[in-house]
């Protein structure tokens, strides 16, 4: 697997690497879990912006992004806007979400920016060439909060992310029994072994998925979120207790 570097942070060597989400809906409680974040064993933070009430308003999203900047010193930031479809909390139109990544882009202040891969075709190529251009990480991204696609969907959407040119290929699923979390498995190791050289996340949500979420250095899924203040996503564990999880099983694996 290539390792792609976010400031410095190495995705895709060693450990999986800890992504604690900021979920606030206003400024304070923005700024609140973002240092809390900070002080937890969070790798990388995500900035959630579907959760905040003024992300529709350039002039308040600017702001945000500088302060937010500024809280986090060099700790690598990414930001996500998770439409409603994929499980995020706010809809938000394609032309809306390319003029979020605009802003997002232009401002020169996030490392890493999630582009959802079913926003809409040429809008998701323009936003990636444009966060190419700012030197800025792409992670593509795909959620099933229903159900498990096949193994082959699986691997195809993730292919698709390559194709698109991303740098990380994301996808999230629902199980509805066991066997889908071996299938997310599996499409995780297949997606390594035969189909890319690109680091790839995955991850089985609920209760019943959680197992995914500390295998990764096994199967192949280079990072892993973990709660803060408040889960992004149904089966998060608290930061804290995934990183000593992933610690000992790095340690042991060594
Ligand atoms: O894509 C993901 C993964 C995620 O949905 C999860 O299941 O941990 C959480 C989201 O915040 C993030 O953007």
């Amino acid at each position: 697997m290539d390792t792609v570097y976010i400031r410095k942070l190495a995705i895709g060597e060693g450990r999986p690497k800890i992504c604690v989400p900021v979920c606030g809906k206003n400024r304070e409680d923005i700024f609140r879990e973002a240092e809390i974040a900070r002080k937890l064993s969070a790798d990388l933070i995500e900035w959630r912006a579907d959760w905040y009430d003024d992300v529709f308003d350039r002039a308040s999203l600017e702001e945000m992004l500088q302060s937010l900047r500024h809280k986090l010193g060099d700790k690598p930031l990414l930001f996500t806007f998770r439409s409603i479809q994929e499980g995020g909390e706010k809809p938000i139109r394609p032309d809306q979400y390319l003029e979020v990544s605009r802003t997002v882009c232009a401002s020169g202040q996030v490392d890493a920016l999630d582009v959802e891969l079913f926003m809409d075709g040429k809008i998701t190529r323009e936003i990636i060439d444009m966060a190419h251009r700012q030197g800025m990480v792409v992670i593509a991204s795909n959620h099933d909060f229903v159900k498990t696609p096949e193994k082959d969907e699986m691997t195809r959407r993730l292919i698709l992310m390559d194709e698109m040119g991303a740098d990380i290929l994301k996808i999230a699923v629902m199980p509805k029994s066991k066997t889908d979390v071996l299938e997310l498995l599996t499409a995780t190791e297949e997606m390594g072994r035969l189909y890319t050289e690109k680091p790839v996340v995955t991850m089985s949500m609920g209760p019943m998925g959680l197992i995914s979420r500390l295998a990764g250095e096994t199967f192949g899924s280079a990072i892993t979120f973990g709660a803060g203040v408040k889960a992004s996503a149904p089966g998060q564990m608290p930061a804290e207790q995934l990183e000593k999880v992933l610690d000992a099983i790095h340690e042991s694996m060594a």
